[in-house]
This record gives C-alpha cells, sequence and structure tokens, in this order.
C-alpha cells in the first residue's frame, strides 16, 4: 500500500482556499500512485476554530467540504480530521473526527478519546469524548486510527485515565496514524518525538503521524510530520514550517520512503525561533489580508529585531520604520536605526516627538502644578509614539508590530497604550536573553541588526540617562528566574531552592504577578515557548496573589 502524507497550511474558515490545497493533494497523491492521502486533524475549518464550532452554517460548510472530497476519493482513499456532529444525544454536540473515505464516500468515523483541555487547547469546550476504540481496515492492513492527543497519554503522571492505544493494540494493527494538530514550542519537539517512539515500540508498528503547518495568530504549527518504523527509528521528517507531500511504502510490516532522506540534524532552539516568527508574521498578515507593517525604531535590539524578521518575512519594502527621537534620545538612538534601515532596505520616516511631548505638558501644567516630574510624563512619551504609529496604521494601512519581550511583558516593564500598542507581538514569547541570540543567528551571514545596538546597555531613553538595569535584574539572572515561575511553573520556594537569592526571587514574582493587568491588555504573541502569555497562560485580573 502506498501512503501519502499531506502537510497543508489551512486558513481556518477558509473552506474555498482549503478545499483547492486538499483536491491538489489528492489529485498529487493519486500521481504518486498512492492508495490512500491523509490529512491533518480539523483539516476540514481549521485548528483552532474556536466558537466558530459553536456556528451551525460553519459546520454545514464543514459537512458540504467533506461531500466534494469524498467525490474526489473514487480510487484513492482519504483519512481527514473533521468536526462532526454528536447526534446521540448525549454529551457535547460534535466529535473531533477522523473521517476514513473511500469508494467515494465515509466509510468511517473515528471519534478522539483524549481531548486536551490544558494551556492553549480547549477542547472539552466543545467535543464529547469518544467512548471505546476500534481500528479499521483498509487494502488487508488493521490500522490503528488515532487522533493527536490520543497517543499523549504516556507521561507520568498520567493526565487521563484512558489510553486508546491500550484498546487498539489488542487488535494487533499492522501501523499506527496519528493525525495530529500539534502547535510549535521549541520546547516540545523532543517531548513529541519521545511520545511516539514510545508508541511504535510498544505496538511493534510502523507509526505516520501527520501535523498542520501553518499559523493562526499566536498559534504555530511546524509541520515536521514524523514518520517512524517499528523499533520506533525515525525513518522521516517532513519539511519544517513549509507544506510538504511525501509517499511512502507500507509492506510486511515496513513503511519505506519513496524518495531521498537526507540526514536530520537535531535542530537548535534559536533557528527554529527564528523560523517560527517568520511563518507567524508571514501568515498573519498573508490570512487577514495585510501587506505592509510599521514598527518604532528605537536603536535598541527588540525593535531592530521585530524590524529585521518584518523584513524578512514581509519584504522590506513593505516595512516602514518610523524614528521618533526624544531630548533623552542619546544620539546612537537614530545612527543605530538608521544603520538598520540601511541594512535592510526598508522604508523610514524621522519624527522627532518634543514638541509633542511639550504640548502634553504644558497642556497638563495647571492640573499637575506642584508636582514633580515622574514617570507619568516618561509615560507619555512612550504613548506620543504609540499614538503615532497608529497614525500610520490608519493613514497608510499598515499593521503595528508591537516589540515587547517575554522578559518586559512578565515584569510589566512597558506603558499602557504607548509601547504595549500594536496588533502583534512579535517577539512577545522571546526573553531578553533569547533576542540577543535571535539578534546573533538574524546577522549569520551578513550584518543586519547593527554591532552597536547589540553591545550597548538596554535602555527605554525616557529620562536622562535611563538604563534598563536601574530598575529591573540583570536580564540573565531575570529570565533564569522567569523561566522557572512561568514554564517550569515552581513556586518561590522551589525557586529559591534551586540556590537564587530569596529577595531576587519574591521580587521578581511579585512583579509578574502585579503585571497581570497590562498582558489583559497586550496583543496577541506569537507562541514559540511552552508557555506562553495569553491564552496558554490564564490567570485571575483581580485577585489576592500570590499566595
Ligand atoms: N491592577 C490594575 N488593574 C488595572 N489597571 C491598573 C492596575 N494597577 C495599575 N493600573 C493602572 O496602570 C497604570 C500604570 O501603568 P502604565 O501607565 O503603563 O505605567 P507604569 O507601569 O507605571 O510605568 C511604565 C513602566 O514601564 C517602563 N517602560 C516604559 C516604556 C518602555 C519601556 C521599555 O524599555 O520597554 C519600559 C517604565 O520605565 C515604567 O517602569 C496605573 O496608573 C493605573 O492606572
Ligand atoms: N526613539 C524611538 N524611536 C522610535 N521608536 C521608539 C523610540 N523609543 C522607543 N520606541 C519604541 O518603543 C519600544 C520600547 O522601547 P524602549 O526603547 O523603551 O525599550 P526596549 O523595550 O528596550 O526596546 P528597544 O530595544 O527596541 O529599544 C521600542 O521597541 C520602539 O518600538
Ligand atoms: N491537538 C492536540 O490534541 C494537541 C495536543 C498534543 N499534546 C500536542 O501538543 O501535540
Amino acid at each position: 500500500m502506498i501512503i501519502a502524507l499531506a502537510q497543508l497550511n489551512y486558513h481556518i474558515g477558509n473552506f474555498g482556499c482549503n478545499q483547492s490545497a486538499i483536491t491538489w493533494a489528492i489529485q498529487d497523491a493519486k500521481n504518486r500512485g498512492a492508495d490512500l492521502v491523509i490529512f491533518a486533524e480539523l483539516a476540514i475549518g481549521g485548528y483552532p476554530a474556536k466558537d466558530l464550532l459553536r456556528s451551525g452554517a460553519f459546520l454545514d460548510q464543514c459537512e458540504a467540504a467533506v461531500v466534494e472530497i469524498a467525490k474526489q476519493c473514487q480510487d484513492i482513499a482519504c483519512i481527514i480530521g473533521a468536526p462532526v456532529r454528536n447526534t446521540t444525544g448525549k454529551g457535547k454536540p460534535l466529535f473531533n473526527a477522523a473521517l476514513f473515505i473511500a469508494e467515494g464516500k465515509v466509510q468511517r468515523v473515528v471519534h478522539k478519546g483524549l481531548l486536551p483541555d490544558y494551556d492553549v487547547f480547549d477542547e472539552y469546550r466543545y467535543f464529547q469524548p469518544a467512548e471505546t476504540f476500534g481500528c479499521i481496515r483498509y487494502k488487508e492492513q488493521t490500522i490503528a486510527l488515532t487522533i493527536c492527543e490520543d497517543l499523549w497519554n504516556i507521561a507520568t503522571p498520567k493526565l487521563y485515565r484512558r489510553n486508546p492505544m491500550d484498546a487498539l493494540r489488542e487488535e494487533n494493527p499492522d501501523i499506527i496514524i496519528n493525525i495530529a494538530a500539534s502547535p510549535f514550542s521549541y520546547n516540545h519537539l523532543r517531548e513529541r518525538m519521545a511520545v511516539l517512539v514510545a508508541h511504535a515500540q510498544q505496538t511493534q508498528a510502523p507509526l505516520l503521524y501527520l501535523n498542520h503547518v501553518g499559523a493562526h495568530t499566536d498559534i504555530i504549527f511546524d509541520g515536521r510530520s514524523i514518520v517512524l518504523d517499528a523499533a520506533g527509528e525515525c525513518v522521516d521528517m517532513m519539511a519544517s514550517f513549509e507544506e510538504d507531500l511525501k509517499c511512502y511504502e507500507l509492506k510486511d510490516g515496513t513503511v519505506t520512503p519513496l524518495h531521498e532522506t537526507p540526514a536530520v540534524q537535531p535542530p537548535l532552539d534559536t533557528p527554529l525561533i527564528h523560523q517560527a516568527l517568520l511563518l507567524g508574521i508571514r501568515d498573519y498578515f498573508s490570512k487577514s489580508g495585510f501587506k505592509k507593517a510599521v514598527v518604532g525604531l528605537s536603536g535598541g535590539i527588540d525593535s531592530a529585531v521585530v524590524a529585521a524578521l518584518a523584513c524578512e518575512a514581509l519584504g522590506p519594502e513593505n516595512v516602514m520604520a518610523v524614528l521618533m527621537p526624544s531630548v533623552y534620545s542619546s544620539d546612537h538612538s537614530v545612527t543605530d536605526a538608521l544603520d538598520l534601515v540601511h541594512n535592510t532596505g526598508c522604508h523610514h520616516e524621522i519624527i522627532p516627538i518634543q514638541p509633542m511631548a511639550d504640548a502634553f505638558n504644558q497642556g497638563l501644567e495647571r492640573s499637575f502644578s506642584g508636582l514633580a516630574p515622574d514617570l507619568t510624563e516618561e509615560n507619555i512619551q512612550a504613548r506620543i509614539r504609540g499614538t503615532l504609529l497608529m497614525a500610520f496604521a490608519n493613514k497608510r494601512g499598515y499593521i503595528l508590530l508591537n516589540t515587547s519581550n517575554k522578559s518586559e511583558a512578565a515584569v510589566g516593564y512597558g506603558t499602557l497604550y504607548g509601547d504595549m500598542a500594536g496588533a502583534l507581538g512579535v517577539i512577545g514569547d522571546v526573553y531578553k536573553t533569547q533576542v540577543y541570540k535571535l539578534a546573533g543567528y538574524i546577522n549569520r551571514e551578513r550584518l543586519v541588526i547593527p554591532e552597536h545596538t547589540i553591545i550597548k546597555p538596554p535602555s527605554a531613553e525616557l529620562r536622562p540617562g535611563q538604563k534598563d538595569s536601574d530598575s529591573l535584574p540583570e536580564y540573565e539572572l531575570l529570565d533564569a528566574v522567569l523561566f522557572q515561575y512561568i514554564e517550569n511553573e515552581k513556586s518561590a520556594a522551589q525557586i529559591i531552592a534551586l540556590g537564587f537569592d530569596e529577595d531576587l526571587v519574591h521580587r521578581v514574582i511579585s512583579l509578574v504577578d502585579k503585571a497581570e493587568f497590562k498582558r489583559f491588555q497586550a496583543p496577541p504573541i506569537l507562541r514559540v515557548s511552552s508557555k506562553a502569555f495569553g491564552a496558554g497562560r490564564s490567570m485571575p485580573l483581580v485577585a489576592r496573589y500570590p499566595l
């Protein structure tokens, strides 16, 4: 049996576009002699379709799409993920299903048993879990057909009481197929491979794992679909962050790629994050119908990295950098920013903000008489910049890219309605220390991020001689504590037990907790870690904590 894996970039709710891609893949698989073509979890409709799954019209379109696909599956079979209405009258209104289509109609509907509701996942909101599990048969092969999380109950401690593979293994499957929607995070890939290898080895059967590729606002799918042999050895890995279609022959319990398979090197974190952010920016723009971006360029590292990524993702001709010096801006603020403009080839404008800051301060003079200048006036500068950038967005149809990094977002080091403005947080899940690594990687072949931008001490330049280190611990230390608190979800006591200074840990945790109100108003952030701010870290806003 020849099996094609179609790793596609879907557009949530864009049925026309998804249908064309699926039709093309079915045709391509047929041309290559495939007997079966496989598409990802909830390929019909897209993942995560969220509350669109509550719309009858959306579900009708999903059903219509399945009918169209079935018509194309006369001389080829197909497995595809789709939401399916629950007609049992019990439980949630939908199943998250894998449809097995052959001879022009849906032959079997397999329901997902384990529904993730942690981190960014919210499947119990919509779907009823499967109660029973059984293999499907096709061309004399017994296939354990599973849907993403169905394979994930092997961690200790176990997340669920059931393990669908325990039932499926009793039928001695010839192959395990897993259709997935497994979002990228740089620290998720090893875990994913370990889960798949364990199943191939336990079942002693080859495993075909098919993932989505493409970004949907914050969530980025990396593709990297995986083929394992019955010993759990990796036979092939499909393209990273790109669409791909590959064919494999399944014969006598062995799966053989029908193409050259170059050796796969274990990927490094920084190049992966770089690729993920490019795809995140590109898909946000293309799927929302925008072409051009605007960025406030300060001469600092964060805006330089965001501007460089935007130039690479969208083309420098589609990026406008706005330089907005104030009286507190150093000379190098403008010269470093101009160097980046020169290195990337993007457009730029220089708008000094002092006249506007003076006008604000004069306007407030009477109201604030007798009160010493403080953060208020500093924040006015950040808000003038935010206002000007949004004016560019409004007048010229640009999208404003936000430049806050994860360290700042964590401790609330940013001004509401000022530098926190923007449609998409490009590096909001990248700690400051990782931003430097990203800058080094962007410069790997030629100088893009100016050398001086990289070596100078970070500063908000909102008052004379200001440095980030005046108000924050050194970033190496700050990021190490933040990682333990946010990604590893450790308590203050546990972090202190790791050897960090007690006062520092309490201070950092208190800053993080107190800044929840800011993150509620922040733009969506491209998720590249296992714990990003946004949907995957849900905290109460009005509450008394730390506990
Ligand atoms: N729990 C709560 N729920 C809802 N709102 C709450 C709140 N607590 C305070 N607030 C409101 O928020 C206001 C304070 O927030 P906000 O106005 O943003 O200002 P604030 O946090 O006081 O100051 C901004 C901070 O960000 C730093 N910054 C600014 C710009 C750029 C950079 C950089 O280098 O990246 C750093 C700056 O140095 C300063 O430390 C309060 O006046 C209050 O109105
Ligand atoms: N002089 C400026 N000209 C243009 N934009 C600015 C300027 N100063 C700040 N910004 C915008 O506000 C954001 C916050 O910048 P700020 O300099 O306060 O600290 P930062 O977070 O360290 O960022 P960066 O490393 O980009 O300077 C910047 O990333 C930039 O988008
Ligand atoms: N769609 C899913 O079931 C995804 C959950 C899974 N554990 C993953 O991230 O790979």
